[in-house]
């Protein structure tokens, strides 16, 4: 049996965790598992990565120095003397003491990286376990801010992302949209790597999401995150209460929808099994989610987009 998958995209500061927060109490509140989770940084592992594109890398000095960061001797000592080499071999080198920190294949690589641990780690094993998996990021912002902002080409984005997934994608996708310019006048943080990337790289990123959004309007919701908290929350609920309603994930969400429309309806006693009758039986289509390691895994969410 399979559980269900929902991510929430958007550029920085749209109240993608805020809502994150108010879907798992929801779901919570009626009993249904819920794993919240996010990216980068949804593993151990993702939290190492999280720091190194968030924070950058220290940057080398050409005397190797690693400008104050302390970072391992190790990798000091392998830049340090890749410095001394760029040094005696002047003209093919650049000047690593002021290259840019990670450079776009790098980045996206490591953001797939995160997605592959996080896939491996967390997601398919709750999704198998029929749990609801709630994640703050996943795929589309590699292709909104590596292909639409850094302007790597979104296929080669898309393929290294479900190649890292074994081709899982969400059941539902949430964009919350706005200008981010105002949206990021909401964070209360100095503003890291990827937010300070530039005003052209966020409309960018902002117009790339929407495209996606446009070309997969079965799997993505857009709601328009210049409303209020409650606001935005009332659109995601009534989604997410038809999605439940409509049958996707087990038997144990399928019996959640009974519930949802007992809290939302005052004669629920004659509204849920109404309800319930609608859902489609999906005991023969639900299975695993699809596992790179596991041939026999049901091919329910690989998607080809
Ligand atoms: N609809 C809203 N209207 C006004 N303020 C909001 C709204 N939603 C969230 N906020 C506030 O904006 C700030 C950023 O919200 P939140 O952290 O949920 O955004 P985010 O999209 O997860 O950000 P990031 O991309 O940096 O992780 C918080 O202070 C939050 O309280
Ligand atoms: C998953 C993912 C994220 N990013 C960017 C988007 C944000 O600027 C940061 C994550 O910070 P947040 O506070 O957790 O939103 O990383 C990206 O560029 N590509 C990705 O795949």
């Amino acid at each position: 049996m399979t559980g269900l998958f929902i991510s929430f995209e958007g550029v920085d500061g749209v109240g993608k965790t805020t809502q994150v927060e108010r879907l798992r109490d929801y779901l919570c509140g009626r009993g249904l598992t819920v794993r919240t989770t996010r990216e980068p940084g949804g593993t151990p592992l993702g939290v190492a990565l999280r720091r190194l594109l968030l924070e950058g890398v220290a940057k080398q000095s050409e005397d190797g120095e690693d400008g104050g960061r302390g970072e391992q001797s190790e990798a000091r000592g392998n830049a340090q003397s890749n410095a001394q080499r760029n040094a005696q071999c002047a003209t093919q080198s650049a000047d690593i003491a002021h290259s840019a920190d990670i450079a776009p294949r790098a980045e996206a690589l490591i953001f797939a990286a995160d997605r592959a641990q996080h896939v491996a780690e967390v997601i398919r094993p709750a999704l198998r376990r029929g749990e609801v998996v709630v994640t703050d990021r996943y795929i589309d912002s590699s292709l909104a801010y590596q292909a639409g902002g850094r302007e790597l080409t979104a296929d080669e984005v898309r393929s290294l992302s479900m190649w890292a997934t074994g081709d899982l994608l969400p059941d539902r996708t949430y964009l919350l949209d706005m200008d981010p310019r105002r949206s990021h006048a909401r964070l209360d943080h100095s503003e890291d790597r990827m937010e300070s990337a530039g005003d052209e790289f966020q409309r960018r990123t902002r117009q790339a999401f929407l495209d996606l959004a446009a070309a997969d309007p079965a799997r993505f919701v857009v709601v328009d995150a210049a409303e209020s908290v409650d606001e935005v929350w009332q659109t995601i609920r009534a989604d997410v209460d038809q999605l439940i309603a409509d049958g996707y994930g087990d038997s144990r969400l399928r019996a959640a929808a009974g519930a949802i429309a007992a809290a939302a309806t005052p004669a629920p006693v004659a509204a849920a099994p109404a309800l319930a009758s609608l859902i489609p039986n999906s005991a023969d289509s639900a299975d695993d989610a699809a596992d790179p390691d596991d041939t026999d895994a049901s091919e329910s969410r690989e998607r080809e987009r």
